[in-house]
């Protein structure tokens, strides 16, 4: 069960300005699909204008999607706008209650919460002051305050806004985890890699408006501080496209890395069609051309919608990589591949021994579908067996 559906969501603003007449605007937000379940943090990155803002609004209910969709199942607590729909001459008590109310509270329910919020935000001596007279941080406080008093199902934060003192900060960190361990799915715009890590089941990358990567916070992650480094360092990626058995690899599109080590072939065809239960090998070949300290060689295996099947590493798996120099191959083998029926995608990739950074990554290169599947639902399609025994009078 997912509290958080999101199906090719494309965004465009109404054209003003400048986009009015002659272009149209351009699309904040491009075939965006994902789905959150209970008690997922999912982090979303990119840099400025990518379409973070755009999407963390789409999902709190302020606007709606040009085309495709968006489902969300639970009440949202959302850390959109910290404060800003406070009014100035309410009391903070007042505008807690107002704001419990708004977020599905009954007024009673919020009241009784009110001590507890005071606490948290740290404004026990102000909460019977007029808000205006509040600083900027005291404002962020209450606002975050209120929205994890009131059993979001659903949190929406951009972790810009969470920001007060450091622990102030850490607190509201405690307080995301607490509500993600009792099942709240939150997505969380995040701008530091480190907090991503830390904090983040799986991640978003948009890029300009599109989905650049989607999948495990490491990988993610390290892809994305790829991209970062190689422009801090104004580095463009060795060589143009290359195409590998039919293949079409775009550095930045379907291709990430530094490229110290570069995965030559996977013996895996796009378009596979494999019958579950298989076993599965893969077989990557690879060269560097100076010495690469222990890298991590990756495999993860996502379903159309961006869900994460399986994602493993040689790190994760505890297998010793020796420093790599020149040309060499690594097989990874699953030995029953028990998914339902459906559209898949194979990646695989090769990371820093720190996951610092991606050597090379095929990003969604390798689709594949399973069929032949026992009908069940969910990612996981097993042979299952029900047995029914005894009876009850
Ligand atoms: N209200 C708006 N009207 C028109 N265009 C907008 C509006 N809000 C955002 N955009 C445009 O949509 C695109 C995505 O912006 P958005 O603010 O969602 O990005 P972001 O990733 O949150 O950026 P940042 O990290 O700088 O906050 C940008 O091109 C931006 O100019």
């Amino acid at each position: 069960m997912s509290r958080i559906i999101a199906d090719k969501v494309c965004k465009q603003y109404r054209p003003t300005g400048r986009f009015s007449r002659k272009s149209s605007a351009p699309w904040a937000l491009r075939e965006v699909s994902f789905s959150v379940g209970p008690g997922e943090m999912f982090g979303v990155v990119g840099a400025n204008g990518a379409g973070k803002s755009t999407l963390l609004r789409l999902l709190g209910g302020v606007g709606k999607p040009t085309t495709g969709s968006i489902e969300v199942s639970g009440r949202i607590g959302a850390l959109l706008d910290l404060g800003g729909g406070f009014l100035g001459d309410l009391t903070g008590r007042e505008n807690a209650v107002l704001a419990g109310v708004v977020a599905g509270l009954l007024k009673q329910e919020i009241e009784e919460r009110l001590a507890a919020i005071a606490a948290f935000a740290e404004l026990e001596d102000f909460i019977d002051q007029p808000v205006r007279t509040y600083s900027t941080g005291m404002i962020m406080r209450l606002a975050f305050a209120v929205a994890v008093h009131t059993d979001p199902e659903v949190l929406l934060v951009d972790e810009f806004l969470s920001v007060g003192d450091l622990a102030f900060q850490a607190k509201c960190n405690a307080r995301i985890k607490l509500l993600r361990d009792g099942g709240c799915a939150i997505v969380m715009v995040s701008h530091g890699m480190d907090s991503v890590r830390q904090l983040c089941d799986r991640v978003l990358w948009l890029k300009s408006g599109e989905v650049a990567a989607l999948g495990s916070a490491e990988v993610v992650a390290g892809l994305y501080e790829t991209e970062m480094r190689e422009e801090t360092l104004r580095r463009t990626p060795d060589g143009p496209a290359r195409s590998s058995g039919g293949l079409e690899l775009v550095p930045r599109e379907n291709r990430f890395g530094t490229f110290e080590i570069e995965i030559d072939s996977v013996n895996f065809s796009p378009g596979t069609l494999l019958r579950s239960g298989e076993p599965l090998a893969v077989t990557l070949a690879y060269h560097s051309k100076g010495t690469v300290p222990a890298p991590v060689f990756v495999v993860s295996i996502t379903r159309e919608d961006g869900a994460v099947c399986l994602d493993t590493s040689t790190h994760l798996a505890k297998v010793d990589i020796p420093d790599v120099q020149g040309a060499g191959q690594i097989v990874f083998s699953i030995d029953r591949l028990d998914l339902a029926a459906g559209s898949y995608f194979l990646d695989v990739g090769i990371f820093e021994s720190e996951w610092k950074h991606a050597y090379d990554y095929h990003w969604h290169v390798y689709p594949f579908s399973v069929e032949g599947a026992p009908a069940h639902k969910g990612i996981l399609a097993p042979p299952c067996h029900w047995r029914l025994g005894g009876h009850t009078d």
